[in-house]
């Protein structure tokens, strides 16, 4: 069984798997084409998978590619906690400019469906997380964009203290949705 639960902004939506419990660990399919396919109603070719670790404090984002290069993801933690933050920049749409934030963990083993057009983000919460996400476009370095976690125009409250914050150098750069026009 997979489970589809809606978030206020369009197109984006948690996937809750089954997960089987037993003497020896767990088990759930964590990706099935077939199973997303019935649930979502979305037919969409996967064709790059990434993984990361991070350590706590540890803020990925808020990254999209451009134009033609965006990228639908399906994201999740294989292992810790992460609160994972996604943003509508689909000039259009009807939450455009709108945030959403949620914790995946390897205890809820929730995954989330982010949308092309979309720029998506994640904090480390736990000593160390393992997060993992699946692509439908290859990256494009040249494509490669974001925005700055701290942009007053979205107002995202990371619930995490600022000084504990570790960021890449380019994260740390990024523009403001203003100067990208929107
Ligand atoms: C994303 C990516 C990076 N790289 C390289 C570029 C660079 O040398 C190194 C690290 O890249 P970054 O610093 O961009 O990695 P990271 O900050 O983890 O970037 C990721 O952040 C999260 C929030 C996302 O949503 C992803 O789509 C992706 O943008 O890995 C690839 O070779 N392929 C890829 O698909």
């Amino acid at each position: 069984m997979l489970k589809l639960e809606t978030t206020p902004l369009k197109d984006c939506f948690i996937l809750k798997p089954s997960v089987f419990e037993d003497h020896r660990g767990t088990f759930q399919e964590s990706f099935s084409q077939r199973r997303f396919e019935e649930v979502t109603g979305l037919h969409i070719n996967f064709v790059q998978d990434n993984q990361s670790t991070s350590t706590k404090g540890v803020l990925r984002g808020l990254h999209f590619q451009k134009g033609p290069f965006a990228q639908a993801k399906l994201v999740r933690i294989v292992l810790g906690k992460v609160l994972d933050v996604v943003v509508d920049l689909r000039p259009g749409s009807p939450t455009f400019k709108r945030s959403f934030k949620t914790i995946l963990s390897s205890e809820n083993h929730h995954q989330l469906f982010v949308p092309a057009g979309f720029a998506h983000g994640f904090l480390t919460l736990s000593e160390t997380s393992v997060f993992a996400y699946k692509c439908d476009r290859y990256y494009h370095q040249e494509a490669d964009a974001g925005v700055f976690w701290k942009d007053p125009d979205l107002n995202i409250d990371w619930e995490f203290p600022e000084e504990k914050l570790i960021l890449s150098e380019k994260d740390a750069q990024l523009p403001h949705l203003k100067d990208l026009g929107l």
